[in-house]
């Protein structure tokens, strides 16, 4: 029988774990899963706080009746975001609550009515509303497109409690412990550093909107609705979201290269080394072809400089590169130094998409760009490590 975690003296966690699914939005690797966060307020009126993915029903349930009884009724449910990992379980809640009143924004309201087909018992709130539970009073604050754009998030003024949604959150499910000074924070804001660069990052200057909101709360735990509860230090990561948001980087180099036979990685490894030598010490290099992309993005919106190396493919980008660049151009990172560099046998084709994605996006490209015709020779190989030096100037230079 799982069983609620108390937060508070009212304020329960009555999440889920999953360590299933493989793919986030079948897109994103889980390998240590991921959580997803409900949370109940028991007052005069008893509200919900999001629910979870529709396949931990029965688990969310059990943790929800732990501390209700079968006959006390859930009166509110407020819904911060639509995603299904965050709504999936409103219809079979309504259908377990008939008389619950589900509480979001317009825009909120509109997804519930195109998803679930739910039409009444809909309560509409703008930002600043309050929602008064007794001796909570809950006010909502609209965070558009942090991450979708009903998002928003809701402020316990009584116990000084935010609930963020996806804001704040990060992969990883919760392995026994729930509250940040209960886990290790390391692995978690790693995990956190993944969510924001793979899911957030993209809506930066949102973020940027929502921390200003933020701050002006006097806050004692955020509750985020992946990953740990933060209550010992829940500044620390609205810290870390902002430098992440203002694309702040740090002094190292992410090298990725495609290569089928090796030639290209022979230039890569070139360029790493002369990153090296030039006092670059963090320096992360990873084969396009078998690193998760999720992960790659992490470290290159976490480091200032990146290289990218491709063979030529059928006239075009190698394809797990072609999908690389692809992701990063959807992301809209800025401030980041590059360095390219291609090969080809007969027509060439990897270098140009790599210049032509530079141009499309806010990199500052360094010097010289490097093409290859099979194999690098010596000559190719001392110009990869100028390229390696002009990186670390520019990445220094960045500091
Ligand atoms: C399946 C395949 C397709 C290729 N297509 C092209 C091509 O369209 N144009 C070209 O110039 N070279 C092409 N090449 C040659 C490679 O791009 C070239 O040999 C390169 O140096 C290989 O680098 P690598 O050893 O890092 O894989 C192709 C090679 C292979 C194996």
């Amino acid at each position: 029988m799982y069983k609620a975690i108390p937060i508070t003296e009212s304020i329960s966690w009555i999440g889920a774990n999953d360590r299933e699914t493989d793919l986030f939005e079948g897109l994103w690797t889980l390998p240590r899963g991921v959580s997803y966060n409900s949370y109940l307020i028991c007052d005069e009126k008893v509200a919900l706080v999001d629910t979870v993915k529709s396949s931990y029903l029965t688990d969310y349930l059990q943790r929800l009746r732990s501390v209700l009884q079968d006959c006390k009724p859930v009166d509110y449910l407020i819904v911060n975001h639509m995603e299904p990992d965050h709504s999936g379980s409103i219809a079979v809640m309504r259908q377990v609550y008939p008389d619950l009143k589900i509480v979001g924004n317009k825009k909120t309201l509109e997804m519930i009515r195109a998803f679930y087909d739910i039409q009444d018992n809909l309560v509409e709130v703008k930002d600043g509303d309050v929602l008064d539970l007794g001796t909570h009073k809950l006010v909502f604050a609209l965070i558009p497109m942090v991450h979708w754009p009903e998002t928003m998030v809701t402020y316990d003024t009584t116990d000084k409690v935010l609930f963020t949604c996806d804001a704040f959150g990060g992969f990883g499910a919760l392995e026994g412990g729930v509250f940040d000074d209960e886990v290790d924070m390391d692995f978690y804001e790693s995990e956190i550093l993944r969510y924001f660069s793979n899911i957030v990052g993209r809506y930066s200057p949102f973020v940027q909107k929502a921390i200003a909101r933020v701050r002006t709360l006097d806050l004692k735990v955020i509750c985020p609705s992946h990953g740990p509860v933060l209550r010992s230090n829940p500044w620390r990561v609205v810290d870390l979201y902002d430098r992440w948001s203002r694309h702040e980087t740090e002094e190292g180099c992410v090298v990725v290269y495609g290569s089928m036979y090796g030639n290209t990685k022979k230039m890569t490894d070139a360029i790493a080394r002369s990153l090296s030598e030039a006092g670059i010490r963090k320096v992360a290099v990873h084969d396009v072809s078998r690193a998760n992309v999720s992960f790659l993005v992490r470290d290159i919106w976490n480091f200032r400089g990146l290289v990218l190396g491709s063979c030529t493919y059928n006239t075009e980008l190698f394809p797990p590169m072609a999908h690389l660049t692809r992701t990063l151009a959807n992301k809209a990172m800025k401030g980041r130094v590059l360095g390219l560099c291609g090969s080809y046998s007969w027509s060439r084709g990897a270098l140009s998409e790599l210049l032509s994605f530079a141009e499309k996006g806010d990199w500052e490209l360094v010097e010289p760009n490097v093409e290859v015709k099979s194999c690098p020779t010596e000559a190719d190989l001392e110009q990869c490590t100028l390229l390696g030096q002009h990186l670390a100037q520019a990445i220094r230079a960045k500091s």
